[in-house]
């Protein structure tokens, strides 16, 4: 993994997040979230219900800033942040093709939007609208939203929740060619270890609300060599370290 600190690393540190509730009491979601995400590498946030993932990723897009702490973004703040949420929220009425174009600006003609769409198996999609899609194939459409407009930081809210295995697997396999073919620095929120297990540089552990960072675990093994039995065996290391994970 490259090392942490360069003009493409992600620096988080959240210091504090309280929201009001409706009846005006104060619900303290983060006590401490401080961590890196090294440029051009996977990183992944795993945690309890409610510790407040997606408040994290909503605080790094900039949807809300009455937080303590501070950011660092890629690229000093000046390139692209793209998201992938769990709804893909692709506008019903454009084609999947120009859903993706929508998302560049006019300067921005994408030169290689036949190599996305190849990559993420959407060639013979692209002139179909959203209703014709399967959840699956509307979730590789969001995909090839957020890298068409080639971000400096990737952002993915449970990208895979909600699938079948086999669909989750693909779309897996999936975000990795498409994420080596265009490399940039990416933070995923997941519920499930395997799938961070499989496929991050770093795992970072929250415990219950309000969250602190638990721990941190890097993993240095290429992607490709991660097989069934190093797999488990990492597993069951973690689960080791971090009880109740599993
Ligand atoms: N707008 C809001 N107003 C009040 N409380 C909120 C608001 N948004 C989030 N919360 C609370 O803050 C805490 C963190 O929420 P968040 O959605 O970030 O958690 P999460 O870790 O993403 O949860 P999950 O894993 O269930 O998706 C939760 O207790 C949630 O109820």
């Amino acid at each position: 993994m490259p090392p942490a600190g360069g003009r493409n690393a992600l620096e988080v540190e959240i210091r504090g997040k309280t929201f009001r509730g409706a009846d005006g009491e104060a619900v303290r979601a983060i006590e401490t979230i401080a961590f890196e995400v090294a440029p051009a590498s996977f990183a992944t946030l795993i945690g309890p219900s409610g510790c407040g993932k997606t408040t994290t990723l909503r605080i790094i897009l900039g949807l809300d800033e009455d937080y303590e702490g501070r950011l660092r973004l890629p690229d000093e703040g000046h390139g692209r942040i793209a998201a992938v949420f769990q709804e893909p929220r692709l506008l019903p009425w454009r084609t999947v093709e120009e859903n993706v174009r929508l998302a560049l600006s006019d300067d921005e003609a994408e030169r290689d939007l036949d190599q996305l769409f190849a990559v993420l198996g959407l060639a013979e999609m692209r002139s179909r609208y959203p209703s014709e899609l399967s959840l699956g194939l509307a979730r590789r459409v969001a995909l090839a939203r957020a890298f068409a407009v080639r971000p400096s930081l990737l952002l993915l809210d449970e990208p895979f929740v909600s699938l079948d295995e086999q669909t989750a697997t693909r779309l897996r396999k999936l975000l990795m060619d498409v994420w080596s073919a265009r490399p940039t620095t990416a933070l995923m929120v997941t519920h499930n270890l395997r799938e961070a297990v499989q496929l991050s540089d770093r795992i970072i552990f929250l415990t219950e609300r309000p969250s602190r960072v638990r721990g941190v675990h890097d993993i240095a093994k290429p992607r490709a060599e991660r097989d069934t039995r190093w797999r488990e065996a990492t597993l069951s290391a973690i689960a080791k370290r971090y009880s109740g994970v599993l």
